[in-house]
Order: C-alpha cells, then sequence, then structure tokens
C-alpha cells in the first residue's frame, strides 16, 4: 500500500433520469463511468474537465453526498461507500470540502469564530479559551488577523471568505482536502492568493489535496498528478510534467489551448494553433470516441502516462 491514502476503483455514478405522468426512471446521466485513481499522502491530485465532464459529482461521491452505483472508494484499506465504515474510520474529520461559493458555503449568520470552530467543537473538546486561540492560529495561517474574529461573511471579500472557507476546512487536521473548483469565482489576481495559502497549508500540515477545475492554467502550480476529464470519464492521465509537456490527448491540448494567454504578441499564433486543433477535432472523433461515443479505456504510454485513444 505504501503511502498510499485514497484508492478508487471503477467508480461508477448514474444519475436516473426521470421523465412522463409517473415519474418513472426512463434514462440514466452516465455522470461518472469508470474511474480509476489513488491520492497519495500529502499528494495533490487535479482532476480537470470541462463543464458536465463529472468532475464535482465525483469529490461528492467520495465524500458521500452521492452514492456511488458502483466501485469501491478505499481508504486507509477500508472500503468507504459504506456509511458505517466512513463513521467508524471517522472519515469525515479526515476528508474535507473546499467549495467554489463561499458566500453560500459559510453559514451568513454566523461569526467566523463560530464558521471555524464548530468543525472543532465536533471532533475535539476544548475550553473556550483553546478554541478561540485555535481559530486565531487558523485565521493567521490564511494571512487574517483577530479583529476577523467577530465578523460575518458578508464583511469580507471573495478571496477573503475563500481563505476563511480553507481555514474550516484545515481547522479537524484533515489527512485529504477536497477543493472543488476552489477559486473559479475570484478574480486573476485574488486566485494566486488564495492558491498561495493552499499551497503554504499544505506544507505546514502535510494534508494531500484534490483539486477539481476547469481550468488546466490554475493548477499547474498545485498538482503533482493530474487526471483530464471528458464525458464521465479520464481520457489521459499523468505526471504534472506529462501532462504539460507532453499532452497526448486532443482534449487535454484543447484546454491547454483554452488556458488564457498574458502575451500579447503571441496571441495570434494562439489563436491559430486553436483552430488547427478544432479542425483536427471535428476531422478526427473516431480517434477519440467508440460508435456509441463513449471514451476508449486508458492505455499505458509510460510508467506515469496513461492515455485513451483508438487502438490502430
Ligand atoms: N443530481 C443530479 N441528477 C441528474 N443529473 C445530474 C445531477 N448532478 C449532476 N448531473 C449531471 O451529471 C453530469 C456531470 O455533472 P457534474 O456536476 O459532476 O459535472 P462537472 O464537470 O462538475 O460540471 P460543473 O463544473 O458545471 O459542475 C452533468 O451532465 C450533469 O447535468
Amino acid at each position: 500500500m505504501g503511502d498510499e491514502l485514497l484508492k478508487v476503483e471503477s467508480l461508477r455514478v448514474h444519475y436516473p433520469v426521470r421523465s412522463g405522468f409517473f415519474n418513472h426512471v426512463t434514462d440514466y446521466v452516465h455522470a461518472v463511468d469508470g474511474i480509476s485513481f489513488t491520492i497519495q499522502k500529502g499528494q495533490s491530485y487535479g482532476v480537470i474537465g470541462e463543464s458536465g465532464s463529472g468532475k464535482s459529482t465525483i469529490g461528492q461521491a467520495l465524500v458521500g453526498l452521492v452514492e456511488a452505483t458502483s466501485g469501491t472508494i478505499t481508504y486507509r484499506g477500508k472500503d468507504v461507500t459504506d456509511k458505517r465504515v466512513r463513521r467508524k474510520l471517522k472519515y469525515n474529520k479526515d476528508v474535507q470540502m473546499i467549495f467554489q461559493d463561499s458566500l453560500s458555503s459559510l453559514n451568513p449568520k454566523k461569526k467566523v469564530i463560530d464558521i471555524i470552530g464548530e468543525p472543532l467543537r465536533n471532533f475535539e473538546k476544548l475550553s473556550r479559551k483553546a478554541l478561540k486561540q485555535r481559530v486565531l492560529e487558523l485565521l493567521q495561517t490564511v494571512g487574517l488577523d483577530e479583529e476577523s474574529l467577530y465578523k460575518y461573511p458578508h464583511q469580507f471579500s471573495g478571496g477573503q471568505r475563500q481563505r476563511i472557507g480553507v481555514a474550516r476546512a484545515v481547522a479537524t487536521k484533515p489527512k485529504l482536502i477536497i477543493a472543488d473548483e476552489p477559486v473559479s469565482a475570484l478574480d486573476l489576481s485574488v486566485q494566486a492568493q488564495v492558491l498561495n495559502y493552499m499551497k503554504a497549508i499544505q506544507k505546514k500540515y502535510g494534508v494531500a489535496f484534490l483539486f477539481i477545475s476547469h481550468d488546466l492554467g490554475v493548477v499547474y502550480h498545485m498538482c503533482d498528478n493530474l487526471a483530464i476529464m471528458h464525458r464521465g470519464r479520464f481520457v489521459e492521465i499523468g505526471t504534472r510534467e506529462d501532462i504539460y509537456q507532453d499532452p497526448l490527448h486532443i482534449y487535454t491540448k484543447r484546454l491547454l489551448a483554452a488556458i488564457p494567454q498574458t502575451d500579447v504578441e503571441n496571441r495570434e499564433n494562439h489563436r491559430k494553433k486553436r483552430q488547427a486543433l478544432e479542425a483536427e477535432y471535428n476531422a478526427q472523433k473516431e480517434d477519440y470516441y467508440d460508435k456509441n461515443g463513449r471514451v476508449y479505456p486508458l492505455e499505458e504510454v509510460t510508467r506515469t502516462h496513461f492515455v485513451a485513444l483508438r487502438k490502430e
């Protein structure tokens, strides 16, 4: 098992689609359709894909917000798809989530001391004084001061609120934080700042991260390993170098080409490159999807790099 923290095998989440007068199940959305990956202790893993590819559903299945249709999620050697096992392992303490929308994920009626203090109260017995001290330390780790303790979420900027979300997620000293589009709602300059705090937290607490994002640019500095998700499946898996230096699947190349360019001189070249990629994608669809429109199974290219392409 080595330093393995969480292992996902052949995970499927199919949502029923109901219709008609009797509201019968008439079909299923294959939101997650047979994916496998492993997160090592203290590692950062990225799942990247466009809207609707199924990435949020993975995060929700990992914390039990949606039920897996099939497959296993193994944490410390135990299958945590079973609620009772999760409880026994204190999985809900060890695995925390950060959401995109901090305004709705932080209780607007509570002060920061109570928002961050809540998970501490649930999992640890601390005196009021010790609790305040712990919340203060956590706030300082994300660059916020003592004055923040007694303010409400709406009294902060979006970036500050997201930092409060990070402090709350790390309060229980989790082993894994699932960050679902944690900076998508923020301005570019603020994104970098929040990501830097996350990196600092990872270093300080040795916590592993699962980053879920639609933007390969955002996760570049954050992830050791990445999975590119499309139509409920992984189309490419690799290390940061594999994915950014040697992308093999056209969908990965398209995501890379979608990273906003700050270099004005290069913009025209970049536009042409994107056009060429779109033409290639449209002309060679059968290289990427089988006759039912499903992504092919992953094949090994190197020990770390896997891609889903039609076999010759
Ligand atoms: N509760 C649900 N019932 C039915 N279908 C759902 C449900 N939740 C998600 N879906 C569908 O499952 C697919 C994957 O959704 P998911 O939210 O996981 O994708 P995503 O990649 O995270 O996209 P986004 O970034 O837009 O949230 C989509 O087609 C979505 O419409």
